[in-house]
């Protein structure tokens, strides 16, 4: 994947054919959230509504490098920043391929907080506080854009399928996500999964309890990441589908285990897809995995789709009143049609599993290092709810420390670590500088929730900052940790994902102590696009009865 990056970096720097009028150039850019979807960091390709000009200085890209700037401004030719050439040995001789993360603050070091990456004749401007990152959301306009996927779009042409959120721009993006934000964003609503997750949070600690007695110690339980992706995985297909998938069991259902490697390949594969010309793709296997990938992702997909649809259409056709979750609120919303229920149920799904998990498993790992924070959070638990009881929402709001242990945990690995941006409608205006409409931003939140400014001893995990009148309370920026964004594009997923995070957490210490597995060292996160654990966590599950 290392190498990947760069070729791909490098295979830009070609002149692409020239298409049609208005047909769009592939661009570049690092470590955002849209490639997040890929799975796998990259050097995303993007293409960019920007016309393409022949110039005798070669191609140049129209409005990037457009300077009309209004006379008091500066432009992206008077930023700092590293070349392409620059880039590629802080990736591959300095070894920073994998954590682009902390590239971002020796960058920020080296440039300030605006700095600007050429690829080719492509720029990023990289914004790395929280100040410049609140200016550039806050002038993102109605429809913003983080990058596009030309893959994914190229797969749902060929089958005819509908767009979804993630490749459906302006308004027509605007009127998707506008049908999916209820039922998903709003607490009230988001209260009626509190039942489901309860049930897959039992699930997870059944299982968990299962693989704590086989181990050789009747403790440990190896690479909880995995085991939370299971749960990640459960618990939004539980909501989305309304039904159950069975991930955590022993056995896991045959159709089951074909929806998640679809999903993962789908995932994993996007970057050859994106890399390899259209040439190889009857040579090379890539594209039509890819391909493959989908159409089983689709299959699994329309099959519970269709299965729920009939249950409702059969409640109706009895007169009976039809109450169900997120897909019987889509299906009798009226609001998308079939076609895009089904993408926009499978991106709901596509965002809603590594993200849990991962921080999920961070949060424990922390726990499992510092007993007096697990004690405070231990106690405040069953003060709350006693024993075994199990919180409901009203509980929740009695737990602020829990909820302050999350927070401090999605600044240290915000899973997001850096997201795009591309205002379309209108230009951008940073300070004293000038960026035309369609420059690509890329928001830095790593670096951000990192800055000693905002938090100091940002390196350690203090969740009181997140708890006001204490002393250690924090005074930061509102932008300097935003894991899951701000605004209109921001992520849909939010409220379900405290929800499952929040019961979870809580029904676990009431049952364990947790300690750090035998040999267990200190873990640095990677950037995988997604900040994740750069080894297995291991940790030991000690009954607390
Ligand atoms: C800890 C958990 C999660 C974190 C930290 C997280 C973070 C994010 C971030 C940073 C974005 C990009 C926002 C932006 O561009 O401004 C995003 C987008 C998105 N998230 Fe999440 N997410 C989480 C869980 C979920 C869950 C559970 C779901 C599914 C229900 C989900 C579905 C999505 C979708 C569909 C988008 C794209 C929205 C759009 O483009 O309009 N996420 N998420």
């Amino acid at each position: 994947t290392t190498f990947l990056l760069f070729f791909q970096s490098l295979r830009r720097l070609r002149p692409e054919p020239e298409g049609p009028a208005g047909a769009s150039p592939r661009h570049v850019i690092a470590d955002m959230y849209a490639a997040s979807v890929s799975g796998l960091p990259r050097l995303s390709a993007l293409r960019s509504g920007a016309r393409r000009l022949a110039t005798g200085h070669g191609e140049l890209d129209v409005a990037q490098t457009q300077t009309a700037a209004p006379g008091k401004y500066r432009t992206m030719e008077d930023l700092p920043g590293p070349s392409l050439a620059t880039t590629a040995y802080w990736l591959f001789a300095k070894g920073y391929a994998e954590k682009t993360h902390v590239l971002q603050m020796e960058h920020k070091k080296i440039y300030g907080p605006m700095w600007r990456s050429k690829f080719g004749s492509f720029n990023v401007v990289n914004v790395a506080s929280a100040e410049l990152i609140s200016k550039v959301i806050r002038q993102e306009g109605q429809y913003p854009l983080r990058t596009d996927l030309p893959h994914w779009k190229e797969y749902l042409d060929l089958r005819g399928r509908a767009y979804g959120i993630h490749v459906s721009t302006g308004a027509e993006w605007y009127r998707l996500r506008s049908a999916l934000n209820p039922k998903m964003l709003k607490l009230k609503e988001v209260s009626a999964y509190a039942p489901v997750i309860h049930q897959v949070v039992g699930d997870l600690l059944q299982r968990l309890e299962v693989l704590r007695l086989r181990s050789k110690d009747r403790t440990t339980v190896s690479n909880l990441t995995e085991l939370f992706y299971r749960f990640g995985f459960e618990g939004i297909s539980t909501i989305l589908f309304e039904t159950r998938l069975g991930c955590l069991q022993e056995e896991i259902p045959k159709d089951t285990l074909r929806f998640i490697a679809a999903t993962n390949d789908m995932l994993s594969l996007s970057n050859s897809v994106l890399f390899f010309p259209q040439w190889t793709r009857g040579i090379l296997p890539f594209w039509k995995d890819f391909v493959k990938a989908w159409d089983d992702l689709y299959d699994v997909a329309e099959t519970l789709i269709n299965k729920k649809m009939e249950e409702i259409d059969s409640k109706l056709s009895r007169g009976k009143q039809v109450e169900g979750m997120y897909l019987t609120y889509l299906l009798s919303s009226g609001k998308l049609t079939k076609e895009e229920i089904y993408i926009s149920i499978t991106e709901l799904l596509l965002g809603g599993v590594d993200t849990t998990s991962n921080t999920l498993s961070w949060t424990l790992y922390h726990l499992a290092q510092d007993m007096d924070v697990q004690e405070q959070l231990h106690n405040e638990v069953t003060s709350v709810c006693p024993g075994q009881q199990l919180p409901n929402i009203e509980d929740l709001k009695r737990m602020p420390y829990m909820k302050a242990i999350i927070k401090e945990i999605l600044r240290l690995y915000p899973v997001v670590p850096g997201n795009g941006r591309l205002v379309t409608e209108k230009e951008v205006i940073l300070d004293n500088y000038w960026f035309p409409e369609k420059t690509q931003f890329h928001l830095c939140h790593f670096a951000a929730s990192h800055d000693e400014s905002e938090f100091p001893d940002a390196e350690r995990f203090i969740p009181e900052r997140w708890l006001r009148g204490t002393p250690t309370q924090s005074q930061h920026h509102p932008y300097s940790s935003i894991p899951f964004g701000v605004g209109v594009r921001a992520c849909v997923g939010k409220r379900v994902a405290e929800l499952e995070m929040y019961f979870l957490l809580s029904r676990l210490v009431q049952r364990y102590k947790v300690k750090p597995g035998e040999a267990m060292t200190t873990i640095e996160p990677k950037t995988r696009t997604l900040l994740i654990p750069g080894n297995p966590i291991n940790l030991k599950f000690i009954p607390r009865v």
